[in-house]
């Protein structure tokens, strides 16, 4: 008899406005990962069994999770899955959408390396070898720990001197053994008020990451940054106060970093962030772009449906018409999980 391994890593959302590259949410949304290992040796078979896989490698050298479970095998001296194994991979976070898919993908990649390889990684480790593959902490750290989570790389730079802005490193890509330096980053859990939900409306189309940092500038006015040191400070109390104040976090969602160097590549966002607010819209607490979007994140802690509703029309309403989807998350404070059947 074999073993059997389900993994689970929920969605993320990253940014939350301000904390561009430092806040992260987890989401009631799931990736799950189920490693079905035999006793003999033999190969890595990748099979996807969720809605959102189209396009997707199952060669286990490219294919983002397999690719890092082999990158982390391989700094522990191992070449290879130990044993034949059938991967099953149910996807259920939307690739390309501000979600947290990669940062998922690669904290799975990284708990199946420990399961396999019975490596007994602890989860700030897990975390080094995430940073070596997904540049900024605020999805993984928050996918891997779970709930609230502020985060920050200790060196700007990377250890293998990739820019951070990269967006993928080469260092897995080349099938490099070098396993990473320790405590690349450090994690803080934040408290967050059970009452607050989070929606997400979600454009049935894809943003690479990779092209939401490409628009952002090289440098930025002193005013702005403090515009975003200011609000970060509120918002990591402001969302775990045990009775929210709507315009305290309204306003310290507000984000002069990221978001208005996206506006071109989500139509509608000029809209949203300027339409919605407490007053206007019962139970918002705050509204934002989710990670590199397209996604919207609205925290709200009544009147989900009608929040999404107003936000999918002016989506809907663009002259190329934007389809979206909605879907009412928890904040869950449980962070990726493996289990042995
Ligand atoms: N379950 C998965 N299996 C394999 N590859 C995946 C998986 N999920 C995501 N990826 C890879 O990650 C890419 C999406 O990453 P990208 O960073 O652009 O978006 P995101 O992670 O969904 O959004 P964000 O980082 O803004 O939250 C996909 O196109 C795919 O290559
Ligand atoms: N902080 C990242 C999140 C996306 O992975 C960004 O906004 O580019």
């Amino acid at each position: 008899m074999g073993a059997r391994y389900t993994i689970k890593v929920p969605a993320t959302s990253a940014n939350i406005g301000p904390g561009f590259d430092v806040m992260g949410l987890s989401l009631s949304l799931y990736l799950t990962v189920v490693a079905e290992v035999s006793e003999t040796k033999g190969p890595v078979r990748i099979v996807y069994e969720g809605t959102d896989s189209d396009g997707l490698s199952v060669d286990p050298q490219t294919n983002l999770i397999t690719r890092t479970a082999l990158y982390v095998l391989g700094c522990h001296g191992v070449k290879e899955f130990p044993k034949a194994t059938t991967v099953r991979v149910q996807n259920n976070i939307p690739l390309g959408r501000g979600l947290g898919s990669s940062g998922a993908a690669v904290v799975a990649g990284v708990l199946l390396a420990d399961a396999v390889g019975a490596l007994g990684l602890q989860q700030q480790r897990m975390l080094d070898y995430c940073l070596m593959i997904e540049h900024h902490p605020d999805n993984v750290a928050a996918a891997l720990v779970g709930g609230f989570v502020a985060s920050y790389l200790v060196a700007v730079e990377r250890p293998d001197g990739i820019p951070a802005s990269e967006p993928e490193s080469s260092a897995i890509s080349n099938g490099a053994t070098a396993p990473p330096p320790e405590n690349i980053a450090h994690f803080l859990r934040l408290g967050c008020s059970p009452k607050i939900k989070a929606i997400a409306i979600i454009p049935q189309f894809e943003l690479a990451t990779s092209k939401a940092r490409a628009a952002l500038p090289g440098s930025y006015k002193t005013a702005d940054v403090v515009f975003n040191l200011q609000r970060l400070a509120v918002l990591t109390t402001a969302l775990g106060r045990e009775v929210p104040d709507p315009w305290l976090i309204f306003r310290a969602m507000e984000d002069k970093v990221h978001q208005p160097y996206r506006m071109h590549l989500v139509p509608g966002l000029p809209e949203i962030l300027g339409s919605f607010n407490p007053d206007n819209t019962p139970g918002l607490l705050g509204i934002c772009l989710s990670g590199a979007g397209p996604t919207i994140l609205a925290l709200a802690m009544d009147n989900f449906d009608q929040i999404a509703a107003s936000i999918r029309a002016v989506f809907a309403r663009q002259p190329t018409r934007v389809e979206t989807k909605y879907q009412v998350l928890d904040i869950v404070s449980e962070g990726a999980t493996c289990t042995k059947d």
